[in-house]
């Protein structure tokens, strides 16, 4: 499988996107004609760099308002076209795509438009070169993939072939199965991108807010499909036009693009047998069963008062590792470790982001299986020296430079707790509090990393994206992803910040990174937990007033529930499977918080009680702009 990427899809000078896109694994790169005229060397120098980046020009673009045109304006383009088969030959490129006429200028008329492509393939001949044509989804009198085909297939020469952009045929729902007749031949070449589905104008759309394959909402995978059955293995070159790449780190959107490209012929070399596209070979997306442990990252100093907020929720000292400063705390099936060591990635975490949750564990069924597959994904593996009788757990880098592990059952990480750490048979100082699982991981980070890492989890692990939620903090926006399997044995929670003045941007900005900003554990009975948890002296965030009176209007709730719900400062949500309590402690540290949940049945996250808690956290955090205590 050959991978390219259009230039328009990353920021930076022409120098900037190559490197990046070399670096990222491409083979080959669109060059986008402003691209090459706002550079200041010569077209046979930009070829030259461009091999020199070990790339390929896959094609020159775009040609515009070509076909149809009337005299004198046909005699016209020819000419203009003549003079972009001499760039491209200088550059080093035989393919420039032409997309569908625009103007207002242009005739219809399939014959007449063959016609012209007849003559311009005639011309492409005499220099070797091939011409590609694209149906844009706002094209005056062809925006459709199956006209442009018929007039490719009537201009019926050899250098003339068709171009297909996912975005075009599935922002227009045309249907797919109309590739699959098309003659892998005559498609010069495949364009991906996928978008958010918004309801608006075609060329806004597809302007602004294209992203990468896996990252939006249209079927590029049944778009994909349809192509790889006419046996085409050719190139697939991604064209994203869209505003936040633009202004992004290219190397991290040239990272994210070439991980989709993988992650796409993976699924669909997966889902049918015999396809044409050679696809590297990696352990299928493994299945999460838990989060097995979170560790928190502090130092000698911090770590009793970490200590004493995990054992007031009910959690009882278990077990300390035989030769570092790690500590594990349990409940239920859920273990919180707090790593105190002064070496290794934890201290130097710490040094940086101050007390934070670095590391989660996630239990697979085959670790090393889950760590091969991120790898292939273009995911940075970790590793960090062993002492003597420690067991190696696969990891690579997650959100914020923080860490994911890997753990399984049958290898032996299924007795590392056993192996590396001696129980500790102290009486606990606080009641157990009935928790019993990580319900799901909150990770806070710039709003421009969402795609990102929503690309990482679904690609690595068998799990879904759910749609896009706006949060209103009172200082501005936070757009809020889940990631979650089926069985909800995995589910992580994702907000954007768009400004360092919501709590979740505030989060980001003073512990100097995105992380893991709350975790939410399960009880099976809510007040039994608020009850156990007030008794251990914990004081849960308090949650207005107001709050409770809108509540049993909304959903009719019986005044007694009420009353219990605003007692124990529990927030409450309903949707069409059943009811969800939830319960928050006040912020820790630079703002990490606990929540406590219990579902009936609901599957949501409660995001309509999201700006209640924001409010309530709000009213905790010191002033901005105070030092540090
Ligand atoms: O938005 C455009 O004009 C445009 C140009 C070239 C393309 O290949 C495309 O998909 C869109
Ligand atoms: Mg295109």
């Amino acid at each position: 499988m050959k991978t390219s990427i259009a230039t328009v899809s990353l920021s930076g000078d022409l120098r900037e996107k190559l490197s990046a896109i070399a670096k990222a694994g491409f083979d080959g790169v669109e060059i986008f004609e402003n691209d090459f005229l706002v550079f200041d060397e010569s077209p046979r120098q930009l070829g030259r760099m461009v091999r020199d980046f070990g790339l390929e020009i896959t094609l020159f673009q775009p040609f515009r308002d070509f076909e149809g045109m009337p005299e004198p304006l046909r005699s016209r383009t020819f000419d203009r076209a003549e003079r972009k088969f001499d760039l491209m030959q200088e550059m080093g490129t035989d393919l420039v795509l032409v997309c569908s006429n625009v103007s207002t200028a242009a005739l219809g008329g399939l014959d007449r438009a063959a016609a012209d492509f007849h003559e311009l393939g005639e011309r492409a001949a005499k220099r070797g070169l091939k011409v590609g044509y694209e149906a844009l989804a706002w094209g005056r009198h062809i925006n459709d993939h199956r006209d442009a085909w018929e007039i490719v297939r009537r201009a019926d020469h050899p250098n003339i072939g068709l171009i297909l952009d996912s975005f075009h045929t599935l922002a227009r729902k045309i249907d797919v199965n109309s590739i699959r007749s098309i003659p892998k031949e005559k498609i010069f070449i495949i364009q991906l991108a996928d978008a958010p589905k918004i309801d608006m104008d075609l060329l806004y759309w597809s302007r602004h807010f294209r992203n990468m394959p896996g990252e939006g909402e249209l079927p590029v995978q049944d778009f994909m499909t349809a192509v790889a059955e006419t046996g085409y293995d050719g190139y697939l070159s991604l064209e994203i036009f869209n505003d936040q790449f633009r202004g992004g780190s290219p190397g991290a959107i040239a990272n994210d693009g070439h991980r989709s490209l993988l992650y796409l012929g993976d699924q669909i070399r997966r889902a049918n047998a015999g396809i044409a596209l050679d696809v590297p070979e990696m352990p299928p997306r493994s299945r999460v069963e838990g989060v097995a442990f979170v560790e928190f990252a502090v130092d000698e100093t911090e770590a009793p008062a970490l200590e004493a907020v995990i054992s007031m929720l009910g959690f009882r000292r278990d077990a300390r590792h035989k030769t570092k400063n790690v500590t594990v705390f349990r409940q239920g099936d859920i273990r919180l470790v707090v790593n105190a060591e002064n070496r290794g990635f934890a201290s130097s975490s710490y040094m940086v982001h101050g007390t934070s949750a670095y590391a989660m564990g996630l239990l697979v069924e085959d670790a090393w299986a889950a760590r091969t597959r991120a790898l292939a994904l273009g995911a940075e593996a970790f590793e960090q020296p062993l002492d003597p009788g420690e067991i190696e757990m696969p990891a690579v880098r997650g959100v914020g430079g923080g860490v994911v592990y890997f753990l399984d059952r049958t290898t032996d990480l299924g007795r590392i707790w056993d192996t590396e750490f001696d129980p500790l048979d102290e009486a606990s100082e606080t009641r157990n509090a009935g928790l019993r699982t990580i319900d799901h991981v909150a990770q806070t980070m710039a709003y421009d990393e969402l795609l990102t890492w929503l690309l990482f989890y679904t690609s690595i692990f068998e799990a879904e994206k759910t749609p896009m939620v706006d949060i209103v903090d009172p200082s501005g926006l936070v757009r809020s992803q889940v990631v979650e399997n089926r069985e909800g044995s995995l589910r992580i929670t994702m907000n954007g910040a768009e400004n360092r003045n919501t709590v979740a941007g505030r989060f980001i900005a003073e512990t100097f990174g995105s992380g893991i900003q709350h975790l939410a554990f399960t009880t099976d009975d809510i007040f039994a937990t608020a009850d156990a948890l007030a008794a251990n002296g914990f004081v849960a965030l308090e949650i207005s007033q107001n709050y409770y009176d809108d509540l049993e209007a909304r959903f009719g709730l019986d005044p007694a529930l009420t009353e219990r719900l605003q007692a124990h400062n529990i927030l409450y949500d309903r949707d069409e499977h059943g009811e969800y309590f939830q319960l928050y402690s006040p912020t820790y540290q630079e703002g990490f918080f606990f929540e406590i949940v219990e579902r009936r049945s609901y599957r949501g996250y409660g995001a309509a009680n999201a700006i209640f808690r924001i409010a309530a956290l709000r009213r905790h955090l010191r002033p901005t702009g105070m030092p540090r205590a």
